[in-house]
């Protein structure tokens, strides 16, 4: 149960939803009809390869990019029209730094802070001296690293309801990446906090997500829990002579040099593999999640 659901909100409404969202730059697709939906309190990893779409998608999830067609809703308001209220509401740090860099860390946290009934300075306080961030060096002066904590601290000082970050362990070390998901994770768990979070991490991913959301070239390729990822998939291996007479449904496929044949493959509704795994020399192993994200996107 969302400890933080909005009383307004009606019970089954999606803290943020895709519908059919489509999206072209300069003629190219980039978002091709993505539906998505996050339910209060999940938390929810957004992975696929470099110039996916991810940055995309959540810009247009958020209304701070208007689509092609189709439509985002947050809250249950649309995202292109929100209201103050659901702003407040929810927190974003991008994967470019944001503007205000002419401030210091302390000067555009306590700026922004104003914008936010719930504002937890304390929390600025002690998280900028255990990240070890001078509050009073200018946000220009930072390295990368630095900066992104910093966006990290503003989206978590704000307590919002909602968190999207776009691939926020970008610029941060091992040791600094490990603190951010602990805080997402107990941020997750304690206060029922929505989380989207795009990366290209997949430890990162199953440290922290409940749930994946694959996108490939535009498109949702798969979305569903964690775990259920690992068992629901796997690496279906035939050898040449297999005698294969029907289409084998399959997320992809490789023929290899010497005529063996290898599929990302489900589970059917029965729970069953495909017909092919009992064919006679056929194989069926499990994947990882990184090797099911690299057999898909290769
Ligand atoms: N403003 C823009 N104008 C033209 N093309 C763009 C623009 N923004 C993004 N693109 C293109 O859209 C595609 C998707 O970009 P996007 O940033 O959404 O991908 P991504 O999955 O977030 O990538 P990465 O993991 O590298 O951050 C890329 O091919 C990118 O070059």
């Amino acid at each position: 149960m969302n400890a933080m659901l909005h009383e307004a909100d009606p019970v089954d409404v999606a803290s943020l939803e895709a519908r059919g969202l489509t999206h072209c730059y300069e003629g190219s697709s980039v978002l091709r009809s993505v539906d998505l939906a996050l339910e209060p309190g999940s938390v929810l990893g957004l992975i696929g390869r470099n110039g996916a779409g991810k940055s995309t998608l959540i810009r247009a999830m958020l209304g701070l990019l208007e689509p092609l067609s189709g439509a985002a809703f947050v809250f249950g308001e649309p995202a292109l029209k929100l209201s103050d209220q659901a702003k407040a509401r929810l927190a974003y740090v991008p994967q470019q730094p944001e503007a205000l860099a002419w401030l210091t860390a302390q000067q555009m946290l306590d700026y922004v802070g104003r914008f936010y009934p719930r504002w937890d300075a304390a929390f600025v306080r002690t998280t900028l001296e255990r990240w070890k961030i001078q509050p009073n060096k200018l946000l220009a002066k930072l390295s990368p690293g630095e900066r992104q904590r910093v966006d990290l601290i503003r989206a978590l000082a704000s307590q919002p309801e909602l968190l999207v970050l776009d691939e926020p362990a970008a610029a941060l070390d091992p040791v600094a990446r490990r603190e951010l998901l602990r805080e997402v994770a107990m941020r997750a768990g304690e206060n029922g906090t929505t989380v989207l979070f795009s990366t290209h991490i997949v430890s990162d991913l199953e440290r922290v997500a409940s749930e994946i959301a694959f996108l490939h070239e535009g498109r949702l390729l798969l979305r569903c829990g964690v775990d259920e990822a690992k068992e629901r998939y796997a690496r279906l291996w035939l050898p040449a002579a297999a005698n294969v007479t029907a289409p084998i449904p399959s997320l992809s496929r490789r023929r290899h040099d010497d005529g063996s044949l290898s599929l990302v493959v489900a589970r059917d509704a029965r729970d069953q593999w495909p017909e092919a795994a009992s064919l006679p020399g056929a194989r069926v192993d499990a994947l990882g999640l990184e090797d099911l994200f690299v057999e898909i996107a290769e």
